[in-house]
């Protein structure tokens, strides 16, 4: 093996030998893709390879198919850029390995890693130009302004780097100059003649951007702001991502007396054995947490059952299902013949709602995955139009949701109701139980929900939709709409 790959392989080595876990740290989790995705090409086509370069190529041409694709990297930069908005993330922090939200002078840490995982200049390059190359210049300068910093501070190209100083300069300049700050466009295409004082285009820019600021003057005040790019199908989304940031813990005024916890039996044998320990978290809408409703051996037990089968997630449009930008991440149904253990928990589940959870009553059991950065922005579960394929079981619409968190995360990951204003936070081995219909039929819209991302960790949760149909005399019907 070449000199070059052995200390590429030395770095690579050193940053993940005390993970034990999976990757569950989004920064080392960017870095891994994109040392898979470019950088180990880079060094592959380096010239200072070229000694050992047949060998290097084989080796590297042998799992080149198996390697994580640009789209990859792409996905990994988004969720980077999707953790620092929602949860307020300071990218200069993020790029020294911390997790700190800055509000005005307030700084606060919303996870402490055990080792701080530091980006690269080229590594938050790469970042900046995912959201450079969307046109999106409100990420963009933030994180290629902290590739120049660093580029400058560190002055060294390492041979795995696809970009350099003039790169990072040039992009920045360019998208300072669409957000409308010229002169930062213009200190910055100078800095990058300092370098390549032939680059004949930059100079053509650098004359442009004098010429534009000596026609208008205030331009070299006006601090531009951009905005964010907005999310149209997300009007929610200042509430969302309040309810996100507290990562589930409560506010006080929660704590008020109908709020209670108790062992629940609902009169059936099968708890009168083994209570359940409930806590009700919200009256309108009738949100509850069953307390280790698993053992940590049926959670794991349902991971694994579910892992070989994991496809990404897709939802409802129209009559179609089909992944989108809002909901990222991986799931799976299992049937209830997959396992006796599943029999066993629909009859537990039975036992605590006093519902029927046999087909086609209920759906199979969903087991979803999110990874870092994967979340499932605010929707409904119950169908809300007519054409939903969720009228395909010829059983109604899901009158009910219980909800079982497989795994802990390390941070964020909560579940968020949007309109009841409150977030529950990832309690392990815990379900969550809710009515989507009132009683009437209609669907209850307080329950808009989310599935904030997750910041730190992995997490797993399973879902059982119970539909209107063999419920009848279980949870009877009323016309009093508020029901
Ligand atoms: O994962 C969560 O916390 C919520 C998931 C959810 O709402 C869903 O899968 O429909
Ligand atoms: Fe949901």
């Amino acid at each position: 093996m070449g000199i070059i790959l052995c200390i590429f392989y030395d770095k690579v080595v050193s940053l993940h030998e005390d993970s034990e876990t999976p990757v569950s740290n989004p920064l080392l989790a960017f870095t891994l893709i994109k040392r898979l995705q470019s950088d180990w090409r880079n060094v592959v086509h380096s010239l200072e390879a070229s000694e050992n370069i047949r060998a290097l190529k084989d080796g590297y041409e042998n799992v080149e198919q198996d390697l994580p694709a640009f789209e990859d990297l792409e996905g990994a930069a988004r969720a980077l850029m999707r953790l620092q908005d929602v949860y307020m993330l300071n990218v200069k922090g993020l790029a020294r390995g911390v997790f700190q939200r800055v509000t005005g002078s307030a700084v606060t840490d919303l996870y402490n890693p055990r080792r701080l995982f530091s980006l690269t200049a080229d590594d938050c390059f790469q970042v900046g130009k995912v959201a450079y190359d969307m046109g999106d210049y409100y990420h963009a300068i933030p994180w290629l302004e902290e590739s120049v910093r660093l580029f400058r501070s560190h002055g060294k190209w390492n041979t795995e780097d696809e970009a350099s100083l003039e790169d990072a300069l040039d992009h920045l300049a360019f998208a300072y100059f669409q957000a409308g700050n010229v002169s930062c466009a213009l200190s910055l295409s100078r800095e990058f003649l300092l370098y390549s004082p032939d680059n004949k285009r930059m100079a053509r820019n650098v004359l442009k951007y004098e010429k534009l600021l000596a026609e208008s003057p205030t331009q070299a005040v006006v601090e531009a702001v951009i905005q964010r790019p907005n999310v149209p199908h997300l009007q929610t989304r200042d509430t969302y991502e309040g309810l996100c940031q507290t990562l589930g813990s409560q506010p006080t005024h929660y704590q008020i007396p109908s709020l209670h916890c108790s062992y629940e039996t609902n009169s059936s044998p099968y708890l009168l054995l083994q209570p359940v320990r409930k806590e009700v978290i919200h009256l309108e809408p009738y949100v509850v947490l069953y307390h280790d409703f698993v053992s940590d051996l049926e959670a794991q037990k349902i991971r694994g059952l579910a892992e070989p089968w994991l496809q990404r997630s897709v939802v409802a449009s129209g009559e179609k299902q089909l992944p989108v930008e809002y909901r990222i991440s991986k799931s799976a149904w299992l049937k209830d013949t997959a396992d006796p253990m599943l029999v066993t928990l629909d009859h537990r589940i039975a036992a605590l709602t006093g519902l029927d959870v046999q087909p086609p009553y209920a759906e199979y059991l969903q087991v979803v995955n999110y990874g870092i950065g994967g979340h499932y922005e605010p929707h409904f579960d119950h169908a809300t139009s007519p054409s939903s394929p969720l009228y395909r079981m010829k059983s109604g619409n899901r009158v009910a949701t219980f909800m079982i968190y497989l795994s802990s995360v390390e941070a964020g990951g909560a579940t968020a109701f949007i309109y009841a204003n409150f977030s529950v936070p990832v309690v392990k081995n815990a379900a969550l139980f809710w009515w989507n219909l009132h009683r009437s039929g209609e669907g209850d819209s307080d329950t808009l929900h989310a599935a904030c991302p997750v910041l730190v960790g992995d997490k797993w949760v399973a879902n059982k939709w119970i539909h209107e149909y063999g419920q009848e005399f279980r949870r009877p019907c009323s016309s009093s709409p508020g029901d």
